[in-house]
Order: structure tokens, then sequence, then C-alpha cells
């Protein structure tokens, strides 16, 4: 299917972006990657009569230290986050697992803004962010707000993001010595994960387990009580609610969810010994 028609406009600063946001309101929706927006356009499941392209901002698309943390602009690319030294060393979660994003053309075009701002409980990055407590970072028309990352995702592909903000960056705390690991199952090495886990340290987060990207609070509670590995694992599926499709039954999620939590978390154990 071919796209509904749509007016272009390019943004060549932030300032430009939030200018047209506020002139076209509802009827605008920013482009970044497009590897997300663009297909749900070609479905007509998304019929924005404006788009504005904000691919171009090169300003937001950087990874930086400053002092304990790091900052991370919305427009980074997931290639360029797998790639990032610094991410690498400090942050090696966010690193490795934007490396497991769908297929090399995908990693050179996504950006870490758009997945979180998309809020597809199937994505690996929501989880991430939730993992490493993340801070992000609006800009709108009376200046910028920081939303962590545990008040983002409000319910099915929606965010606490205003229509008229610009997600601008993402902040997380530097953790190298934390334990961390990510699982993610798939059927082959591109597609969505069938379940995913992120861990870092006592955090743990579930991809595609509900209609929101999730914290495992069960599995949580159990670990700061003592709980090893294996007994917190058994608390995964707790208060999740999974897809039940032909490909993959609820049933079948819940019990991979408990399988990849533990094998995550003796990985994450094994790392920071
Ligand atoms: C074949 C294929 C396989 C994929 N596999 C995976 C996978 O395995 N795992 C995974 O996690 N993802 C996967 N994806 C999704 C991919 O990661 C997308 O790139 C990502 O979800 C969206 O990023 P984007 O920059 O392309 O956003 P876009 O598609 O441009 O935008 C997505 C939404 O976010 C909004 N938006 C974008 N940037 C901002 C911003 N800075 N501020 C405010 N709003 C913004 C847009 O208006 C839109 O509503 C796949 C996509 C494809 C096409």
């Amino acid at each position: 299917m071919i796209p509904a028609a749509f007016t272009y406009k390019k943004a060549g600063s932030v300032e430009e972006a939030l200018g047209l946001l506020a002139e076209h309101g509802d009827d605008a929706k920013l482009l970044a990657g497009g590897h997300s927006l663009l297909p749900l356009m070609k479905l007509r499941l998304a019929v924005p009569e404006v788009l504005i392209d904000v691919g171009g901002l090169r300003e937001l698309s950087y990874v930086r230290e400053d002092g304990d943390q790091i900052r991370i602009g919305a427009l980074t690319r997931h290639h360029d986050l797998e790639h990032s030294e610094l991410l690498q060393r400090e942050v090696p979660l966010l690193a490795h697992a934007a490396g497991t994003i769908g297929d090399p053309q995908v990693r050179h075009r996504g950006t870490i803004g758009g997945s979180l701002v998309h809020g597809d409980p199937a994505s690996d990055l929501p989880a991430v962010a939730l993992a490493l407590d993340a801070v992000l970072v609006a800009q709108g028309p009376s200046g910028t707000r920081e939303i962590p990352a545990t008040e983002f995702f409000t319910d099915f592909f929606e965010t606490a993001l205003g229509e008229d903000e610009l997600l601008v960056e993402i902040r997380v705390a530097k953790n190298p010595a934390q334990g961390w690991d990510f699982q993610k199952f798939t059927k082959r090495a591109i597609d969505w994960a069938v379940v995913g886990v992120a861990v870092a340290g006592q955090r743990v987060a579930l991809v595609n387990m509900g209609p929101a990207p999730m914290r495992a609070r069960g599995v949580e509670e159990a670990l700061a009580s003592g709980a090893s590995p294996a007994e917190a694992a058994e608390r995964a599926a707790e208060d999740t609610s999974p897809p039940d499709q032909a490909s993959a039954s609820a049933t079948y999620r819940k019990h991979l969810a408990k399988v990849l939590v533990r094998r995550a978390l003796e990985n994450a154990a094994a790392r920071r010994a």
C-alpha cells in the first residue's frame, strides 16, 4: 500500500520543528528515521496531513559523557549506539541491545528517540530505558522537562510526551560495574522479540509482555529480598498480559519470560562477579 497524501516539511532546527508542531497541531507527525511511522502510514494506520522531518537535525545526534551520566541525543541512530565506544564502556546494555535491533538497514535509519516515542511494547529500547532508569528530556513551547522512563510509557503505543513536544535527549547513569544482560528470543535473527528481557543491576524490564513496556516488579521484589536468579525468575510472568497469537501463545510467552529472566539474571550476576 502507499500512504495517503501528506505535506512534507523539513525542520532546520529544534525551534523550527517546535514551531511547525505548534502550527499544525494534531494534523502533524514528526519523522525521525521513519522505520516505524512510514510502515504505519503505508498501512494507513497513521494518516498525518503534515510530516515534519527532524531526521536531519544532527545537533540531536550524539553520545556524551557528563560527570556520572551519559547524555544521548534523541536522533542518535541504533548503529551509532551500538558502535559508541563510550556506551560500550559505560552503558554496555544499551550498546548491546541496539545491535540486536532489526537488520543493518533498520539500525542505520532508526533512532533511539523514535523507538522510545513510538512506545511499542515489542521494541527493545523502551525496556532497556526502563532497566537503566533513564530520564527522558522533552522540549516544548514552554521549555524543557525531564520525564523518568518509569512514567513515560503510559499505555499501548502511548507515552507521556505532549503533542507539542519533541524528545531531545536521553540521560542514563554510567553503570560499568553493574551486572547487566539482554535476552531476546526471536524466530529469525532480524525479527522482533517474541519476548525480551533487559537487566541492569536489580532492575528488570520485559519486552512484549503487556500493552506497554514494563518493569518486572515481582522479580525485582524477589531479588531485593535475597532470592536467587532461579527463584526470582519464577515471578517473571506476574502482572503480564502478553499477546496471544498463533505464532506464540500467551502461555508460551509467560513460560519463555521465566526462562529468559533466569538466564539474564545469571549472566548479569556473572558479569558483576
Ligand atoms: C523491518 C523492521 C524491523 C525492526 N526490528 C526492530 C527490532 O527488532 N527491535 C526494535 O526495537 N525495533 C525494530 N524496528 C523499529 C525500529 O527500531 C524503528 O527505527 C524505531 O522503532 C523508530 O525509530 P525511527 O527513528 O525510525 O522513528 P520514526 O518511525 O520516524 O517515528 C516513530 C514515532 O516517533 C515519533 N518521533 C520520532 N522521533 C521523535 C522525537 N525526537 N520526538 C518526538 N517524537 C518523535 C514520530 O512522530 C512517530 O510517531 C524495526 C523496524 C523495521 C522496519
